[in-house]
């Protein structure tokens, strides 16, 4: 495939900055920079090499008047981003000089580029692969360390490196199956129905690790859903309030304080974290507060994590009891707060209620007991296992959905040749496996959801 115009678009994010970038990709990127580029030496741009800066004037066409002082560089194909010719052209940052230059362009023949367009063009030209390019944007969107951490492991090649391995493999396999179909040999048949056979689990083993590892890889990805509930006044929104060191959420001493669904981001130990405060659950007649308590309701569904809190210095009431009854299997920790002031609540009680949960003592007011919560939180995604911080994760749900289905197709070839099936169904079931894994890299996939997947980026990248 060869894509034949030229795309510019504004690189850097809108507002003010020390430095805006209009970025050039395409075969006439240096003919439409001639036309608006004058260096003080006078020189073109035919004698520009790669890898270079030149100084100079952008000059709107449409009246030769100058628009800005820039630095611009140039990048020959196929050696660059996109793997076509691009140009960079480095103005002062503002909102203006990125937009004249920018329109100045457009003017000259370029096209304005779509979303994550240049990115796309990277994959289409063959100098990433799907899986990469959407680290690409996983890297843009990363809250915390260890989420860019990852996105970077993914956008140099980690998993496709994997996934390759993977594949190379099962093509193998299936040139030995497609030689055996195709010259039967009775006394080497048996043989191989075994030998086939435990490659398919060893590499169904492989498969299900990095299916394991999208637990957490998800998390670090879409960050930690996690909702605080508890009846009115226990300190939920001094526990948003503490976690965060700002005064975000309305605190008094009033039960039915918060009446909406408070969502903030937070980063515990590199993980990035969703969390929600919410009103305080009870029955009440108050119209504001029972839509509030419905919304604790649904986000409580939706939850990775649950924080229930309760008050040490108040009796086990009713509402706490119905809060319990909610739980179920769901993921908590149980917070017990304002263990500063005497104690009212009955403990026992408590344990009888929520017996595997995690209980923590907490005082919001005085600090103890915080840090016990956040080590807990980390303990609880990385689930202790220390073997998921050197190797790579999934962190994407499509890569998780792909790889579980070229797991099941893999076991369809298991089960097929445990049953002395023919070995043409073998070759189906290893062909389809192959097809979900080039799903995942970009080999074999619809345009729709390269489509899907490219329109999420933002404009420039
Ligand atoms: N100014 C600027 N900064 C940027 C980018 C950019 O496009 N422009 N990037 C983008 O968003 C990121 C860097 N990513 C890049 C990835 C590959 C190539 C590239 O030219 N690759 C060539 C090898 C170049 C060489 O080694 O000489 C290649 O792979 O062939 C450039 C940038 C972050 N910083
Ligand atoms: N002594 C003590 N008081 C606390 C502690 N944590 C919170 N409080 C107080 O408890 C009261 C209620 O706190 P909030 O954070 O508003 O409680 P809430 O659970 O958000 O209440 P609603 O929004 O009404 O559901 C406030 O007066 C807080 O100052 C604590 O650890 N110790
Ligand atoms: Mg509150």
């Amino acid at each position: 495939m060869h894509i034949d115009d030229t795309v510019a678009a504004i690189s850097t994010a809108p507002g003010e900055g020390g430095i805006g970038i209009v970025r050039l990709s395409g075969e006439n990127s240096l003919d439409i920079l001639n036309k608006i580029f004058v260096s003080i030496k006078n020189k073109d741009t035919s004698d520009f090499s790669t890898f270079t800066m030149r100084y100079g004037h952008i000059i709107d066409p449409s009246n030769n008047e100058v628009i800005d002082e820039v630095i611009v560089s140039f990048m020959k194909a196929p050696h660059t981003y996109t793997k076509e010719d691009v140009v960079e052209i480095n103005c002062h940052g503002g909102v203006v000089p990125v937009k004249r230059i920018l329109e100045a362009v457009l003017k000259c023949g370029a096209r304005l580029a779509e979303p994550g367009e240049f990115t796309k063009r990277a994959f289409l030209n063959g100098r990433i692969d799907l899986s990469q390019a959407e680290a690409v944007i996983d890297m843009i969107r990363a809250k915390t360390d260890s989420s860019m951490n990852e996105a970077l492991k993914h956008l140099e090649g980690k998993l496709s490196n994997k996934l390759k391995a993977i594949k190379d493999r099962l093509v193998d396999m299936m040139s030995h199956v497609e030689a055996l179909i195709e010259f039967p040999d009775d006394d080497i048949e048996e043989l191989m129905y075994g030998q086939i056979e435990n490659d398919c689990l060893e590499i169904s083993k492989s498969l299900e690790d990095l299916i394991v590892s999208s637990d957490t890889g998800k998390i670090l990805r879409e960050g930690l859903n996690t909702v605080i509930i508890g009846k009115p006044n226990v300190g939920k929104s001094s526990l948003l309030n503490a976690l965060l060191e700002e005064n975000r959420s309305i605190v008094t001493d009033i039960p039915g304080t918060t009446r909406d669904v408070i969502l903030e981001y937070l980063n515990i130990k590199g993980i990035p974290i969703n969390i929600m405060d919410t009103a305080g659950i009870r029955n009440t007649e108050d119209e504001v507060e029972k839509i509030g308590v419905q919304r604790t309701l649904e986000y409580f569904n939706k939850a990775d994590l649950i924080i229930l809190m309760l008050d040490y210095s108040s009796e086990l009431s009713s509402e706490d009891e119905e809060i319990f009854n909610l739980l179920g299997n769901k993921n908590a920790i149980v917070l017990i707060n304002k263990v500063d002031l005497d104690r009212k609540l009955n403990i026992s009680k408590v344990k009888e209620f929520v017996n595997e949960k995690r209980i923590i003592n907490l005082s919001v007011k005085t600090g103890e007991g915080l840090e016990n919560l956040k080590d807990e939180i980390y303990a609880m995604v990385y689930k202790g296992e220390v073997k998921y911080q050197s190797d790579v994760l999934v962190t994407n749900i499509r890569h998780k959905d792909l790889l579980i289905k070229s797991r099941t197709s893999l076991m369809e070839a298991v089960n097929t040749l445990s049953r002395q099936m023919p070995l043409d169904l073998v070759s189906i079931d290893l062909k389809q496996c192959v097809e979900y894994i080039g799903e995942i890299t970009g080999e074999n996939v619809h345009e729709d959801i390269i489509n899907r997947i490219f329109s999420q980026f933002c404009i420039g990248k």
